[in-house]
């Protein structure tokens, strides 16, 4: 049984997180989803939707066995109850594959990190994107 575990924010669903699951849940045999929380979300604006929200919505994705909150203190303390076998990051994803492996190796994880390069494009691929455009639409009144 092989247990794949993917990350992320999820804000505002679209094709590319589906994409991104769907091919995460292929590694393996089952598909856990650590959902970030709104408090550790630094390196970019807050989501929009609350992470309560962000979780029931990856929750119910087909691709998803089971999707849980991340932890505000220590990205590794959810790693020691789901214990994977690989760890899948997004072509955007801001870890660099072999410092994670090394940091997993040194706290005694037997987890290996794979990359999953391709990202779908579609009109609106991204939550930005989405952000974008509604503030293109309702505040600059251009479309
Ligand atoms: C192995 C791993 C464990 C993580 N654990 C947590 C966590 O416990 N809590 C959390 O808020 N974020 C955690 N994150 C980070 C986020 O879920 C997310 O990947 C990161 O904030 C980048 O977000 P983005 O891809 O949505 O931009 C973890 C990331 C990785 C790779
Ligand atoms: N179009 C896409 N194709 C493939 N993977 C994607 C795509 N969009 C997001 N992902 C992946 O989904 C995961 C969660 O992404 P995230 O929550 O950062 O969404 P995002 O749409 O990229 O958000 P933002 O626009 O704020 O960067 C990440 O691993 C990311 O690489």
């Amino acid at each position: 049984m092989i247990r794949v575990l993917a990350t992320g924010t999820f804000d505002l669903l679209h094709p590319g997180h589906i994409f991104f699951l769907t091919s995460a849940r292929a590694m393996g045999d089952e598909l856990y989803v650590l959902v970030a929380r709104d408090s550790m979300i630094r390196h970019k604006a807050k989501p929009i939707v609350p992470e309560i929200q962000r979780l029931e919505m990856i929750s119910s994705l087909k691709a998803v066995d089971k999707a849980m909150l991340g932890s505000e203190k220590d990205i590794f303390e959810p790693l020691y109850e789901i214990d994977p076998d690989i760890i899948v990051l997004g072509h955007d994803q801001f870890f660099d594959v072999e410092e994670l492996e090394n940091s997993l190796r040194e706290r005694g994880f037997k987890a290996i990190v794979t990359r999953i390069d391709e990202s779908l494009k579609c009109p609106l691929y991204s939550s930005g994107k989405i952000i974008n455009k509604i503030l293109e639409r309702y505040c600059e009144n251009n479309d």
